[in-house]
């Protein structure tokens, strides 16, 4: 599968920081994948989505180099990266301007110039997408912080990004609330060919993603599938996060002398192990 994402050599400090928030850091994704970005408060997750669209620049270095889609970042393609990277923020109160739900939606098609017919067709197609045509004249601010959340990723769909960031999108959230993000977000990726990347604190929602990248003081640490970053225990807690309740499962069972199958990164592989292990008992 071809990157869509690709980062060489880049940091980025902020004006008059004494040390770069993000620094020297290199990666890549894959198109069509899911990443999730994980790291504690500080340590530069949102700086790395902020520079991934464009919104920041990285510091000046010849080795550095930003590719976003085929397309290199540079003063003269800024604007194509950012229209094709589209992020939806922690707050959702933050991300409204419309005053109903459909004007919100239509936003950032009306910048776009699109004819007033195809807009109305596009909105209704994607506030069905997100569950919400119903709400469709109703306030924003009347709508609860999932319904807002909903709102704002028809917004961002509304324009066909080939990307969609998640800056911590889902932490003001109560836990169902969470979830149908989670699935409406799986549903639109598979549907829409759509790059996530995710930057979340929730350890377990991140055991779900194809990549993890784990950054500590806007250092990349390590990256790979949950499973091959995850089992870095050691490492996992020094830089001040935890396993997800799978791994740590696996891994008090292993001290305990439960030998259990390799690659069980997902609750249903895990319980199905279990299964089998107590059917042999
Ligand atoms: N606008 C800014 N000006 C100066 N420093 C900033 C600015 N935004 C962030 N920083 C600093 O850059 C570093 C990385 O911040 P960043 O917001 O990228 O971290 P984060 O991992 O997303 O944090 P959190 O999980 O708390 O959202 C921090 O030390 C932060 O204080």
């Amino acid at each position: 599968m071809e990157n869509i994402v690709t980062f060489k050599n880049v940091s980025f400090t902020y004006r008059e920081a004494k040390k770069p928030a993000v620094n020297n850091i290199s990666f890549s994704i894959k198109k069509g994948s899911w990443t999730s970005i994980v790291g504690h408060n500080g340590s530069g997750k949102s700086t790395i989505s902020r520079l991934i669209n464009g919104l920041l620049v990285p510091d000046d270095n010849p080795e550095t180099e930003i590719v976003v889609d085929g397309i290199k970042l540079s003063d003269d393609t800024v604007w194509d990266i950012r229209n094709n990277v589209g992020i939806v923020f922690q707050n959702p109160d933050n991300q409204f301007v419309g005053a109903t739900v459909a004007d919100d939606v239509a936003f950032g098609l009306e910048n776009r110039g699109i004819q007033r017919d195809k807009m109305i067709e596009i909105v209704d197609t994607v506030l069905k997408e997100v569950n919400m045509s119903d709400y469709k004249n109703s306030e924003p601010s009347n709508l609860s912080g999932g319904q807002k959340q909903r709102v704002a990723i028809a917004g961002i769909l509304a324009i066909e990004p080939k990307i969609i960031i998640l800056d911590e999108a889902t932490s003001m959230l109560d836990p169902q609330g969470k979830e149908h993000i989670i699935e409406l977000v799986k549903r639109m990726k598979q549907k829409n060919d759509l790059t996530v990347i995710s930057i979340t604190h929730d350890i377990n929602e991140a055991a779900n993603s194809d990549q993890v990248l784990v950054i500590n003081d806007g250092n990349l640490v390590t990256s790979g599938s949950p499973n091959e970053v995850f089992i870095q225990t050691k490492m996992i807690n020094e830089v001040g996060l935890e396993e997800p309740f799978i791994f740590k499962l696996q891994e008090k069972l292993k001290a305990v002398g439960i030998d259990l199958p390799p690659n069980l990164d997902t609750e249903e592989k895990l319980v199905d192990a279990l299964c089998r292990l107590n059917s042999k008992m």
